[in-house]
């Protein structure tokens, strides 16, 4: 049975979004079965970025340390479920290796550096630091090469992660590839890895199909098509670990509205 490993984290500054960010994980976490659920406490404290440009650094430094104790040791995939998409440093962190591929469902890329977020949330820099780039407090190491990266779903890109994905040729597959599952599913077996680990940022999803996401951008995918692809990738790969995150829903009413696309996900992923 999967185990799945609900991490409240929060990245900003704002603290309304915090709250939004912890009812988010809390009300997964309610539909989750609970003899197979964790959940990890809520970070309260605030954190400092002690000079490095990275928001509640301290803090998620604590919190990159629980999730991978509670990672770690499982025969199974766990899956982590956010809080923000900086849960997956400390998610992917046990089950590094040579052979992995990271599949990054997302429409953003979070390839930022501290020297680069527009933001100082360390969501947008997650995926760079799981390449071993960043602040050094905050990354992989050895890092993922960009060489074993797939991004899917992707569709709003800073500058320095445009630079980045031209420079290294990460392979990008857009929106609408996502119709045929084949696509993602052929395009991380080229990487040559033997294994794979999935992030799915539930801002990934049309914003018609998903409400609840801070960082809402059009065009996006459909549920369907990412349940589609994460099955067919799954026929071809085994698994090594997964993460589901971001959901901020605006009110209770309004996070009963997006569960059931959110337990779709889920059963892909589980
Ligand atoms: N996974 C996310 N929601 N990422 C949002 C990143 C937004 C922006 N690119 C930043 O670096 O701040």
């Amino acid at each position: 049975m999967t185990r799945f490993i609900v991490a409240p984290q929060w990245q900003g500054s704002s603290s309304s979004r915090a709250m939004q960010l912890i009812d988010g994980a809390e009300a997964i976490a309610g539909d989750l079965p609970r003899s197979s659920t964790t959940v990890l406490d809520v970070p309260t404290e605030a954190g400092d970025a002690q000079g490095t440009g990275v928001h509640r650094l301290s803090a998620l430094v604590r919190m990159r340390e629980r999730i991978e104790d509670a990672v770690r040791g499982s025969d199974e995939a766990t899956v982590v479920v956010g809080g923000d998409c900086g849960v997956a440093l400390g998610s992917l962190t046990p089950v590094a290796g040579d052979d992995l591929a990271v599949v990054w469902i997302d429409a953003h890329a979070d390839l930022n550096t501290p020297e680069t977020s527009p933001s100082g949330a360390f969501h947008g820099m997650v995926l760079r630091a799981i390449t071993g780039e960043g602040e050094s407090l905050l990354r992989l190491e050895p890092g993922i090469p960009p060489a074993r990266l797939v991004l899917a779903g992707t569709r709003s890109l800073d500058a320095e992660e445009q630079r980045f994905i031209a420079h290294h040729g990460v392979r990008v597959v857009a929106p609408s590839e996502m119709a045929d599952p084949d696509v993602l599913a052929d395009a991380v077996i080229a990487t040559g890895a033997t294994r794979v680990y999935v992030h799915v940022d539930l801002d990934v999803l049309d914003p018609a199909e998903m409400a609840g996401v801070a960082l809402p951008e059009p065009f996006g995918v459909r549920t369907v098509d990412v349940v589609a692809s994460i099955r067919r990738l799954r026929e071809r790969l085994p698994l090594a670990g997964a993460t589901l995150t971001e959901f901020s829903p605006s009110s209770p009413e309004a996070a009963i509205d997006d569960l059931g696309t959110i337990l779709r996900l889920v059963g892909a992923l589980a």
